[in-house]
Parts: C-alpha cells; structure tokens; sequence
C-alpha cells in the first residue's frame, strides 16, 4: 500500500460529480444486496475442507477472499486463490460435476452452497441501498448493474428489484460476450454502451478491490466504494474517489447546493 496521501471527494462534492453524470452501474452482491457474505460463507464452505483435503496447513480466511476472490467471475476466483497457495489444477469446462477437482468442478462445488443459501434463507436488498436507488432515479440518471455473478437473475428477482434496471450485465452475459471479468473494466465498459453512454458520463458503485480498479481503470466518471469489509483505505487505494459504509450516506442527493442534471447549477 501507498504511503502517499490518497485524494478523497468530500460527499458534497461526490453529490455534486454524480449529478452532473447521466448514469449509475451498480455492482450487485454487497452493494444492492448483502449477498457478498452468502458468497463469502460459500467460498469458506469450498475451500476450507479442500485445503484440509490436501493437507495444507495455511487455513482458508476471510482475507482470502477479499485478496484473491471478492467481485471476480466464479472461475478467476477458484483459479486466483489456488495460485495463493501454489496449487495449479485442469481448467475443465463450466459443466463440469462438483466433484470434480477442475477449477470449474470447485467452483460449481461453491455455487451449489451459494444456491441452497439464496434458496433457503432468501435476500432482502440494503433499505439504504435502495434509498439511494429511488434517489438516483429521480434524479433522472439511468441505472445498471454490473455484476460478475452468473447468479445475478436470481438473485435480483429473490431481492424483489429486477424490474428496476433494464440492463443487466452479469457474469453469464459476459462468458457469451467473451468479456473479461472484473478487474477489468470491460463488463462495466459493456454495461455503459448498452445504455448509449461512455465510461466518463457513468457513476461505478463496489464493494471489492476488483470492481473499483475496473472503475478506476475504465476511467468512470465516479468511482463510489462501499465498505463491507474490504476497507476503506484499501479501496481508496484501488481507486475509489470516495468510500461509504451505507450508500445512504450520499443523500439527499437533491439538496440547494447541488445542481440536479439539465438544470443550470
Ligand atoms: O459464482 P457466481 O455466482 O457466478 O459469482 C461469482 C462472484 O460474483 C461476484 O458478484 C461476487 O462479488 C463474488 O464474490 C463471487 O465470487
């Protein structure tokens, strides 16, 4: 990590940047959804007896997955923490069984665990998440998510808040698109385009080191991070402009001070 000051926006002026954009992209799992920790418990559900499997002392933590996994495609995932620990599998195919010691075969493994979660215990969006989604829309700036999850769909219909974007880029678009995965910034770069906008007229809101970095390196107009464990400091690092515990922190959004998009300020 830097030593160097990071340059952070005040929230006035993060209101005031975002209001002059035309559009927001929100990351969907811990920034609409809490659904990073039902990922997060899943990936411990994986790794945890894979490691002990094949004898390997160093644990599997929580800091695992904010450094190795957190925001990637499922497979970037598996295959990026398995370098961490020196361990190079087959690639296999995404139809591969969970039992089968490929890296598509763990990550389905953890997928299996992520679904009966979501399936058993249902997801209920952020209300502060949501507060600042109704405010954006009034605001008159289009929505989006972006998302590296193949589960996104469901998980946006469970969470009861699918009809509120008419572009969705998820982790399933992107394999058919062949789209890199977060931390690059194509998917986000995609999810702009398909709104008719560029990178610069559009807002990144995340959670995890790699979607901010894809914000940051697509050159997005704001880079909001939402800290859910990830750390303020790092995500400012990766290139965040400014870092939120709750998304509501940003409101009102509207207020004297801040002009509102086609209105002279
Ligand atoms: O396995 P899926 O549902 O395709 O999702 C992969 C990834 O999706 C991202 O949205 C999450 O932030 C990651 O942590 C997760 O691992």
């Amino acid at each position: 990590m830097t030593s160097a000051p990071i340059p952070v926006l005040s929230t006035i002026d993060a209101r005031v940047r975002l209001l002059s954009l035309n559009a927001v992209l929100f990351d969907l799992d811990g920034v609409l959804t809490p659904t990073a920790d039902v990922h997060m418990s899943a990936w411990a559900r994986l790794f945890s007896p894979y490691l002990a499997s094949r004898g390997i002392d160093e644990p599997y933590t929580d800091a695992d997955y904010f450094a190795y996994i957190d925001g990637k495609p499922r497979y970037d995932g598996v295959r990026s923490f398995l370098a961490s620990r020196s361990i190079t599998l087959p690639e296999g195919t995404p139809e591969d069984a969970p039992e089968l010691e490929t890296v598509c075969g763990l990550g389905n493994r953890k997928n299996s665990a992520f679904t009966e979660t979501l399936q058993s215990e249902g997801v209920a969006p952020y209300p502060g998440s949501l507060r600042f989604l109704d405010a954006v829309a009034d605001a008159g700036l289009l929505v989006a998510v972006v998302s590296s999850s193949r589960n996104a769909e469901p998980v946006l219909r469970a969470a009861g808040i699918r009809d509120r974007f008419d572009v969705v880029v998820d982790g399933l678009v992107a394999a058919e698109k062949g789209l890199a995965g977060k931390p690059s910034p194509a998917t986000y770069a995609y999810g702009a385009e398909l709104l008719g906008l560029t990178p610069q007229q559009c807002v990144v809101v995340e959670d995890a080191h790699s979607g901010v970095q894809a914000g940051r390196d697509g050159k997005f107009g704001l880079v909001l991070g939402v800290n859910r464990g990830a750390g303020a400091s790092e995500l400012l690092g990766s290139g965040a402009d400014i870092v939120v515990d709750d998304l509501d922190e940003l409101l009102p959004l509207s207020s004297s001070s801040t002009p509102t998009p086609g209105q002279p300020s």
